[in-house]
């Protein structure tokens, strides 16, 4: 098959993230959690090491949310019925998710924590 130019490749992808955005459940809670943690780097006027560290999470959390939406699409199409190893891959696969969640958690409250304590008293 010939390569498409790269502005094809990109409009590919393009439509891949808005089919997930549309599509997937998760990924709509995650990108909302991504708005919530660009409107506290402002209002709290994080420095650029607490942003990179906020963005670079909240970005791991919906690349492995995509990877593991792309596994699931896989085993579907290859195993429809129930199948004792393809649920093995998709629990592997959310585990994955469930790892950048907590690390994402983590990280937020480390870096959000001295921000509320001046907000909050
Ligand atoms: N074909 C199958 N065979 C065996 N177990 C399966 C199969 N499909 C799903 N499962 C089990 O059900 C769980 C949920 O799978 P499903 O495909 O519904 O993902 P989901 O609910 O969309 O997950 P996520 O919330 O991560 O998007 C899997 O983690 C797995 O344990």
């Amino acid at each position: 098959m010939k390569k498409p130019p790269f502005y094809k490749s990109v409009q590919f992808t393009i439509k891949g993230l808005l089919w997930i955005l549309r599509n997937e459940r998760n990924f709509q809670i995650e990108i909302f959690g991504l708005i919530i943690n660009l409107f506290l780097i402002v209002f709290f006027g994080l420095d650029p090491f607490e942003t990179c560290l906020i963005l670079i999470t909240s970005f791991i959390v919906l690349i492995t949310e995509t990877v593991n939406t792309c596994i699931e699409k896989i085993c579907d199409y290859i195993q429809p019925e129930f199948d004792q190893r393809i649920g093995i891959i998709k629990d592997l696969a959310g585990g994955a998710v469930l790892l950048s969640v907590i690390v994402s958690i983590c990280v937020g409250t480390l870096v959000y924590w001295p921000y509320l304590k001046l907000f909050l008293y």
